[in-house]
């Protein structure tokens, strides 16, 4: 008997999509299977005031195909000279539904984020006052912080301090790797959520340097040890709103992976659902994927669920899914979970 699965059309609460050729490319795999996504406005330059963050959606819908329907969710990039008032109208208009937060230097493109938080203190209580979420990526930069302790040291020397000066913010942790991530979000009564990303419910850091070293499955946040991969798929599983699906599905050309100085990003747009099924099923827990990935995110967003479903269904042979897909800009390669996978998404 064929085993399926009716969910809700997901959603994707953390998505790179770049721009021209690479933009072209990758956003088909994303629409295929999800209705809306927050767009991460880390390009180059960033998507830093609403006129910006207008253009791009405007790039966006005309780089869909015909016939396919998705909606991108735009975010500002977070500068200490952002402009408190321009946020706030960029909000007002319904264009904008995030602002993101990078430390300067944290990850990919990040070198116009923010050194001195002090600075964005007028953003933050203006986004607090109007209710439009903070999404961050949380780690910090410290030289002596060790790279596998830069998302905890970040919840207690950054993230946390700044919670509490700025009550009524929202924010979501995006694409936590540990633990301690993980039990902070559960410690906290509101105004807290964190997007979980498919390749972090899949390798530990062993999978990036065991055997030879993987650049493809090297991203920022790096992944961490086992104890961590399994406390983000406890937390994926738990039926708690907190948690939610952003694959931070993030492309870079071949060539820009597979040098003697890597960027950071797993391309998993293309094979995502299929292997959250995976994952999910593994757990005993199917019935809690329409809930981490098409449920969660709008509740947490003030969005409604999708009225569309998507059915995945259980083959007998694995699906095979593209090693790579190719881009005006090169091959990008597509993860590898390192297992097959039965779950087909229609
Ligand atoms: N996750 C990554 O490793 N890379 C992202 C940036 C980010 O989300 O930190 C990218 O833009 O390539
Ligand atoms: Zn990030
Ligand atoms: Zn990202």
């Amino acid at each position: 008997m064929t085993q399926t699965l009716t969910i809700p059309r997901p959603d994707d609460w953390h998505l790179h999509l770049r721009d021209g050729a690479m933009l072209q490319a990758v956003l088909p795999e994303t629409a295929r299977h999800f209705g809306r996504a927050i767009i991460m406005p880390n390009l180059v330059p960033p998507v830093v005031t609403g006129d910006q963050a207008a253009a791009y959606r405007d790039r966006i819908l005309a780089a869909l195909p015909g016939g396919m329907a998705f909606e991108p969710l735009m975010t500002l990039y977070l500068t200490e000279d952002t402009d408190p008032a321009d946020v706030a109208a960029a909000h007002a208009s319904g264009l904008v539904k995030a602002v993101k937060l990078y430390p300067a230097g944290a990850t990919t493109n990040s070198a116009s984020g923010v050194r001195d938080f002090d600075k964005v203190r007028p953003v933050l209580e203006k986004m607090a006052e109007i209710g439009l979420p903070l999404c961050t990526h949380g780690e910090v930069t410290d030289h002596d912080i060790d790279i596998f302790d830069r998302e905890a040291v970040f919840i207690d020397r950054v993230l946390d301090p700044i919670r509490r000066s700025t009550p009524g913010l929202r924010v979501v942790m995006e694409h936590i790797t540990t633990k301690n991530a993980a039990d902070y979000v559960a410690s906290q009564e509101r105004d807290l959520g964190a997007t979980i990303t498919t390749h972090h419910l899949i390798i530990n850091r062993n999978h990036i340097l065991v055997g030879g070293i993987k650049p493809h499955y090297y991203c920022l946040p790096v992944a961490k040890r086992e104890e961590h991969r399994l406390a983000l798929r406890a937390a994926a599983v738990s039926g708690d709103k907190r948690y939610f699906l952003g694959t931070d599905s993030a492309p870079h050309t071949d060539p820009n992976k597979e040098s003697a100085c890597g960027c950071a990003g797993c391309f998993t747009a293309t094979n995502t659902i299929s292997l959250l099924a995976h994952v999910f099923e593994e757990e005993g827990a199917l019935d809690k994927l329409a809930g981490f990935a098409s449920e969660h995110g709008p509740a947490f967003y003030g969005l409604p669920v999708s009225d569309q479903t998507l059915t995945l269904t259980k083959s007998e042979t694995a699906v095979a899914f593209p090693e790579k897909i190719e881009t005006g800009d090169g091959p990008v390669t597509v993860f590898d979970p390192g297992f097959e996978v039965y779950w087909r998404a229609e």
